[in-house]
């Protein structure tokens, strides 16, 4: 679980979040929307530890980051798991080889302990015979399975992950959100989503924030946010044109 209680982080003199109060529980899949700009990924670093707020506090399972040594520091951050924008692979390296490469630096396991662990993580996001493949060999949708694995393979107790499905035709897309989901609830991780997609929300919104302008303006699940009647919210829930064509057929009762 993480506990966000009124968190504020400024950029030269200028706030960009505004008193972030929330909380991620553990083995569900937490979504941050909100417009461009609401300081979403401010946030998500703040979560990282790459970005230490000026005020509030972030605890994880009830350790206050703000209070650890910078030994307890680097040690909570190895319990984070991440997954980039674009994937992120390191592109001269293999699928198994950017896999270990956390293994490495991380641990001091044998390499055959390493590759017992990552070929158990490549059998669970089904990458089987793409070992030797270099991330230039393999489709956008493998090589975000790829960086998936390379965020699991230190069995991490959060999962954070920045527009997880960017770049995927809609099908991929969903099979991505429901491997993370999957493999949250399988392994307890509080995963903490940064998205855009309408399609996660309504797949993986088992709690959703709404960020606007630095401020928490909503927050409720993939169920709640059909009903609620903020202004801010409803536009970004119809902003496409599909979204807008089913609520008018909800409003004339279809
Ligand atoms: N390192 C930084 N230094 C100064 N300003 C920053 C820094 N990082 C972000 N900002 C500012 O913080 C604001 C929020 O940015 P952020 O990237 O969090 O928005 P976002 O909600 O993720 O937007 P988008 O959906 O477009 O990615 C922006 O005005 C941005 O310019």
């Amino acid at each position: 679980m993480i506990e966000v209680n009124d968190i504020h982080k400024a950029f030269h003199g200028e706030e960009i979040l505004k008193g972030i109060t929330t909380t991620f529980h553990r083995g569900k899949t937490n979504l941050i929307i909100g417009t461009s700009g609401s300081g979403k990924t401010v946030f998500l670093k703040c979560l990282l530890g790459l970005f230490t707020p000026e005020k509030g506090t972030i605890s994880y399972d009830g350790e206050n980051y703000s209070e650890l040594d910078e030994e307890e520091k680097r040690r909570l951050r190895q319990r984070m798991g991440m997954v980039f924008q674009g994937s992120a692979l390191f592109d001269s390296m293999t699928v198994e080889e950017n896999i270990m490469f956390p293994l490495k630096m991380f641990t001091r396991q044998k390499k055959s302990e390493m590759m017992d662990r990552a070929n158990e993580v490549i059998d669970r996001v089904n990458l089987e015979n793409a070992n030797k493949k270099l991330p230039s060999e393999i489709s956008g949708g493998m090589q975000k399975r790829v960086a998936i694995a390379r965020a699991i393979v230190t069995r991490p107790k959060y999962l954070f992950c920045d527009e997880p499905n960017s770049g995927l035709d809609p099908n991929t897309a969903m099979v991505i959100d429901n491997l993370i989901q999957e493999i949250t609830v399988e392994n307890d991780i509080t995963t903490v989503i940064n998205t855009h997609d309408m399609n996660s929300v309504m797949e993986i919104g088992e709690k959703i924030i709404f960020l606007k302008k630095g401020f928490l303006e909503w927050e409720g699940d993939k169920t709640q946010i059909f009903k609620t009647d903020n202004e801010a919210v409803t536009n970004f829930v119809y902003s496409s044109n599909l979204f807008k064509k089913v609520r008018k057929a909800q409003l004339q009762g279809f």
